[in-house]
């Protein structure tokens, strides 16, 4: 009988499968009280507050799977849970719903004053001049992020005549059209938006996104939500336009540091705040706790599950034959996602050579899980990848070509989007690695790992000079440099590979240098 420990308070309702099952046998304790037997369990659910760190899993060597009822998984050392074995999966739409639903009601209550007047009826005040508020409808909704959250609250605020514009760079046009929104740039949606929402992943990307600068883009009396992920929202800028009035008012759900502590935020009348309560409803508990439920009852049955995470489903004999192809897939679709900042419609992956021989629909599915991975909130691999790529509205396809590039293996990726067309190809060698052949129509040569700076530049004498003058003043060491051009004179790229990422400040003097067309950097 396969143990199942539930540590965080879930809805039994949800939890009926595995309460029901003959297979399993549940018992519902904290990870702390349980910590004599914590050897014994085959399962972990979880929702936010157990902490599922290595030295825990370490704890458990019985452990083969870890259920989180819920999106998010920054709870769980994903890295550590591969590494150990466990499959980890999620519940990610069970909360969509009422995390949209709750980031309407702040919005409600931020423009009509609710909890601050509340308080004061409740003291016996009766001040109905001090609480004027503000129509919904007319006003113009920003939604930063426009995954399942988003469109939910896209509808909502529809149905209350409010305009709705939102930006998301992943967004394809298709989808924007499919629910009667429009896609913006950022910039645009700063300066237009009455009330600004959030609803992305917290990234390198989004952490910040709305931070001192971008906030001093919008309106005066701009009101701002976060129902998603503490620090998108940067909270030492917050409190600045808090302070000085730019701001009307503020709703957050989510904290950079929860509870918050000591947090100059709550000091303002005008800021109202809940404490991470965008999933808590009956209805999101018990989705999530059903989805999560059924998946580990299916995958300790030995059945496949649809929402894992991390592991893939492959025997460990053919995973060992495709492994050094798997990883420079996904570099290959991550490098492309990076290139590729804009919406994509699609992406083809050409198999040449020995590689064409192998299970190639598992290496797309890396491509594919590379690309996602700096799009999307949970980490995508490649039993997800497939679902999520053509839920945003992307198609993809494979092909084995009979092309000869010279190499004994290639792999040649394509990305369209609405304009523009990304090429890139690579190679794997054995006892040599992973290299990457080719960009768009440049050959090339290098190894896609670390911090990468590419140029496009016109193939002169000295700009390649330039480039390790620019470098070197701002202190920064390249380890390796590559350069690809089509015929003398015209058209060239370098790929540099440096020591650290690199800052604004290095990027900008790079661009300002003649005979630079581009200058992207990428992280590996
Ligand atoms: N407050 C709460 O209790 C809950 C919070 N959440 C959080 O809400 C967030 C969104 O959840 P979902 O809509 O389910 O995720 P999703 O993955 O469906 O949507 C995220 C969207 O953000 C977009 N995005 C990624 N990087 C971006 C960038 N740099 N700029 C603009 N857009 C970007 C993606 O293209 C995607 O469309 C997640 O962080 C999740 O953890 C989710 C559930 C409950
Ligand atoms: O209530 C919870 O478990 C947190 C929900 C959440 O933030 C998520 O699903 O990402």
């Amino acid at each position: 009988m396969f143990q199942i420990l539930v540590s965080d308070s879930m809805s039994s309702e949800g939890l009926k499968p595995l309460l029901e099952s003959p297979l399993v046998n549940v018992v519902q304790k904290k990870v702390d009280e349980a910590a004599n037997e914590l050897h014994i369990f085959d399962a972990l659910l979880v929702r936010s507050a157990t902490k599922v760190t290595n030295e825990l899993m370490k704890k458990m060597p019985n452990l083969k799977i870890i259920g989180r009822a819920g999106v998010g998984v920054d709870n769980i050392d994903i890295n550590a849970a591969t590494k150990n074995g466990v499959v980890v999966i999620n519940s990610p739409d069970g909360n969509t719903i009422s995390t949209a639903e709750h980031t309407f009601a702040m919005m409600s209550a931020l423009m009509r004053y609710i909890p601050q007047a509340y308080v004061t009826v409740k003291s016996n005040e009766w001040n109905r001049g001090a609480f004027v508020g503000t129509e919904l409808y007319g006003k113009t909704l920003g939604i930063i992020g426009f995954g399942r959250i988003g469109t939910e609250l896209a509808k909502r605020a529809q149905a209350f005549g409010m305009d709705v514009i939102v930006y998301d760079p992943f967004l394809t046009e298709e989808r924007a059209h499919e629910i009667g929104v429009r896609n913006h740039t950022l910039d645009e949606l700063l300066t237009a938006a009455d009330i600004i929402t959030v609803h992305t992943p917290l990234t390198k990307d989004t952490k910040g996104l709305l931070g001192k600068y971008n906030i001093g883009k919008t309106k005066k009396g701009v009101y701002l939500i976060n129902c998603a992920r503490g620090g998108i929202i940067d909270e030492d800028a917050l409190v600045h336009y808090l302070e000085n009035g730019h701001v009307k008012g503020a709703a957050l759900d989510v904290f950079v540091v929860e509870p918050p502590v000591n947090n100059k935020l709550l000091k303002f009348s005008n800021l109202i705040a809940t404490p991470h309560l965008g999933a808590s409803t009956k209805e999101a508990q018990l989705n999530v706790a059903a989805q999560v439920s059924e998946q580990v009852l299916r995958f300790l049955e030995g059945k496949p599950v649809a929402s894992s995470i991390n592991l893939p489903t492959l025997s460990k004999e053919v995973f060992q034959k495709i492994q050094p192809f798997y990883q420079l897939a996904k570099k290959m679709g991550n490098l492309s996602s990076q290139f590729m900042k804009i919406p994509v419609k699609e992406i083809s992956i050409q198999y040449e050579g020995s590689v064409a021989e192998l299970e190639t629909s598992f290496i797309t599915k890396s491509v594919l899980a590379g690309f996602l991975e700096p799009r999307v909130d949970t980490t995508v691999n490649e039993v997800n990848a497939g679902l999520i790529t053509k839920e945003r509205g992307i198609t993809f396809s494979e092909k084995i070509s009979s092309n000869t590039s010279g190499y004994e293996n290639c792999l040649a990726v394509k990305v369209t989007g609405n304009k523009h067309v990304f090429e890139i190809k690579g190679t794997y060698i054995p006892n040599y690695g992973e290299r990457i052949i080719g960009i768009n129509d440049f050959n090339i040569d290098f190894y896609p790992a670390g911090h990468l700076l590419y140029i496009h530049h016109c193939d002169k004498p000295g700009v390649i000079g330039r480039v390790g003058q620019i470098l070197g003043n701002h202190e920064v060491n390249i380890a390796t440099m590559q350069v690809g051009r089509k015929e003398k004179g015209g058209e060239a790229i370098m790929m540099l590979a440096v020591d650290h990422s690199l800052d604004e400040k290095v990027l900008h003097d790079l661009k300002a240098c003649d005979d630079i067309s581009a200058v992207k950097t990428f992280d590996l």
